[in-house]
């Protein structure tokens, strides 16, 4: 017997473009249309990039931003507890293509269910401890760059070679050294990617368990 739960949190990690923003995005909009629109809400972690905004162009593309130090973990944790005790909290916006946050912030309220995606989740065992459930996908290594180069290129304003520089010198780096030793802290292991349909259903049965709305 599972106890209901005020605020859900699910957390989605794995390499970068393995599929967690399309897993993400997928139980969003299936969810919303049972709980409600305003029920529910996406964090990404990619948002609590530190500020770059005192670096130059030149320093701030030659951050290593495959290692933890790199995120605010600290302020994303204070963030999930306000937002469980059912405070509003100011997100900060990131730029990929300026490599730092924006000024604007976004007002997110209080949800039942928050998903939590981003490569470096499961390595920090505070946030972890915010998580009733946890998910690594595990998609390839070759595909997540395949699909990542294009990704970049098309959405992230990123040359073909620079994607491949930065994917060498630090991204399969820190992907081996961090994000996938992290995999042993997830409940659930996802293989093939972000339309793994039998995944999708079997995380969204868990958070309806978890509110206890099935
Ligand atoms: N199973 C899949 N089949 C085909 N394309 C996929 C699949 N999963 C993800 N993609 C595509 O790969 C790219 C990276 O996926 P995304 O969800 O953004 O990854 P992540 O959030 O892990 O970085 C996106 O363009 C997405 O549409
Ligand atoms: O300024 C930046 C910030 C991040 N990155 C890369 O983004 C990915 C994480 O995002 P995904 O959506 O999971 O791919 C990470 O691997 C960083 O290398 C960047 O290139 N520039």
């Amino acid at each position: 017997m599972t106890s209901k739960q005020e605020c859900v949190i699910i957390g989605i990690a794995g390499a970068s473009a393995s599929g967690k923003s399309l897993i993400a995005r997928t139980i969003y909009n299936e969810l919303r249309r049972d709980l409600g629109t305003d029920q529910i809400e996406v964090i990404n972690e990619d948002a609590y990039y530190k500020d770059q905004t005192h670096l130059t162009m030149e320093e701030r593309v030659k951050t290593n931003y495959d290692h933890p130090s790199a995120l605010d973990h600290r302020l994303l944790c204070d963030h999930l507890k306000q937002l469980k005790r059912g405070e509003s909290v100011e997100v900060p916006t990131y730029s990929y293509t300026e490599h730092t946050r924006l000024a604007e912030t976004v007002t997110v309220t209080p949800k039942k269910v928050i998903i939590l995606e981003g490569i470096l989740l499961l390595t920090e065992p505070e946030l972890r401890a915010q998580m009733n459930a946890s998910i690594f996908m595990d998609t390839p290594l070759d595909i997540c760059f395949i699909r990542r180069l294009s990704r970049d290129v098309e959405e992230r304003g990123r040359s073909m070679e620079s994607v491949i520089e930065q994917y060498q010198r630090t991204v399969r780096p820190m992907f081996l050294q961090f994000i996938d030793p992290s995999k042993q802290h997830a409940d659930i292991i996802v293989p093939r990617g972000g339309k793994n349909r039998i995944a999708i259903d079997i995380l969204k049965a868990k958070i309806r368990q978890l509110l206890h709305t099935d």
